[in-house]
């Protein structure tokens, strides 16, 4: 089975930005805009959510597909590189994360 990790997408999707093939569901996206793929990634990420809250795996896997297909097409729109992610990501290593517990809520 073949296998696509996140940064071939992206490259893929930022060459149909650049070399439009008429016809493909990217190309639509692009035609259609900004307010197109933001609506798209909405979309993609509720179903996201239903398919986890609904306990159903194989759903989330092809929802969390589409969600970051579409989430790779909205960087590409706002010229974010796939670099910058990477070296915002990079910057987190090893860095432990600031989680303070809340105080419980106490009877008066
Ligand atoms: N990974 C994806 C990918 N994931 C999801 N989708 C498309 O995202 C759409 C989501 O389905 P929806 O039912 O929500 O949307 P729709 O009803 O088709 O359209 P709208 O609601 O947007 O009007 C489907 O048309 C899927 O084909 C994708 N389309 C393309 N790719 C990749 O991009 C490559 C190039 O695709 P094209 O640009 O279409 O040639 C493909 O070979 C894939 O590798």
């Amino acid at each position: 089975m073949e296998e696509q990790n996140l940064e071939q997408l992206y490259e893929m999707v930022k060459q149909r930005k650049q070399e439009p093939v008429k016809g493909s569901y990217t190309d639509y996206l692009f035609t259609k805009g900004l307010d197109k793929i933001l609506k798209k990634v909405g979309e993609e990420t509720t179903e996201v959510i239903v398919a986890a809250k609904n306990n159903d795996p194989k759903e989330l896997q092809y929802e969390t597909a589409d969600m970051l297909y579409h989430l790779m097409v909205l960087l590409v729109e706002s010229g974010v590189s796939f670099e910058q992610i990477k070296v915002e990501l990079g910057s987190r290593v090893g860095q432990m994360s600031q989680f303070k517990d809340r105080a419980p809520i106490t009877k008066r």
